[in-house]
């Protein structure tokens, strides 16, 4: 495969039995093959996109500082600010040419499951940013359920097979930014060759150079979306409950050509978690002779916690 496939979450929703199967299958094919598709159809409008990118701009901006009072020690960098450099991809020893910010779940009606999460971080000069990242959170929680219950639809199962595991999920909202290059640098990228490792990630802002995906040539190629698309790849944990069905596919941001190292690159993933307890177990209905069962028993929860640490973000 040489590009990445375009869907339309219209079809998906549009009560159209046709349509609806054929974004199944159009996602399904796509899951299989590369593992990432750009989807149309979202729940994101223009204005909360132009806000969203407006209030994280503002946010970066702010003096070094003022983002430091944000980096908050012994939670994993899982909520508020994490400064430049200090995530590097699994078994990379050179840190990410990248800042960023972490928006978590919002817990309004379930006590335990809210004294599980950090408590997200207020930027006190930018009540907009607050604000504004709530409401892209939602929205992209929406949209990623209706894309998991195609997949559950895809894979046999009941459609709202994910919804409770996904209902006050630990997924992030993660604004980053990549900032201006200024020399050469020695072994590091904006983002070394990594999988994700939630269950889907949904990825604004991929519409410039810069994001590759490995196809199964190992070939690396450009994932641009249009502009009313959103990137959504499947996630380690999407990829280990299907016994490798649904592929979680390498890739990275490679630094631009030296013309342009002037520039930012931002870029907002949303990474699908689910609650801690899923069990990521390989399913039943993805094992048969051909394919034997290929990962060992994990939660959720465990699985995020090992990764954490290879991440460098969690000791
Ligand atoms: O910045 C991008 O376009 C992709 C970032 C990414 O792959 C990640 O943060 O997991
Ligand atoms: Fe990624």
């Amino acid at each position: 495969m040489e590009r990445i496939p375009s869907v339309n979450l219209e079809d998906f929703i549009s009560g159209d039995q046709n349509r609806k199967q054929k974004f199944i299958d159009e996602i399904g094919k796509a899951y299989e093959e590369i593992g990432f598709v750009a989807l149309k159809g979202h729940f994101l409008n223009d204005a909360l996109l132009d806000s969203l990118y407006t209030e994280v701009k503002n946010f970066f901006t702010l003096p070094i500082d003022a983002k430091r009072k944000y980096e908050i020690e012994g939670i994993g960098g899982q909520r508020g600010y994490v400064s430049f450099g200090k995530e590097s991809a699994k078994g990379k020893k050179e840190g990410d040419l990248k800042e960023f910010w972490h928006f978590g779940q919002y817990v309004d009606d379930d006590p335990e499951r809210a004294k599980e999460y950090p408590e997200n971080v207020d930027v006190k000069e930018l009540p907009e940013f607050n604000s504004v990242g709530k409401e892209t959170y939602a929205m992209l929680e929406k949209t990623a359920k209706y894309v998991l219950r195609a997949l559950a639809l895809y894979l046999d199962l009941e459609e709202t097979y994910f919804d409770d595991y996904i209902h006050n999920g630990n997924s992030i909202l993660r604004p980053i930014h990549y900032p201006p290059i200024n020399s050469e640098p020695k072994n590091a990228v904006r983002a070394a060759a990594h999988g994700d490792i939630n269950l889907i990630t949904l990825l604004m802002g991929a519409q410039g150079r810069g994001l590759q995906v490995q196809n199964h040539k190992q070939e690396w190629i450009d994932a641009i979306a249009e502009p009313d698309e959103l990137m959504i790849n499947v996630g380690d944990m999407l990829s280990r409950h299907t016994n490798n069905k649904l592929k979680s596919t390498i890739h990275r941001v490679v630094n631009p050509p030296r013309e342009l190292w002037g520039t930012s690159r931002y870029s907002i993933p949303f990474f699908m978690h689910p609650i801690s307890e899923m069990k990521l177990d390989v399913l039943e209905s993805c094992i048969d002779d051909e394919n034997p069962k290929q990962f060992d028993d994990i939660t959720a929860g465990e699985f995020l916690n090992e990764r954490l640490i290879e991440l460098g973000l969690k000791k």
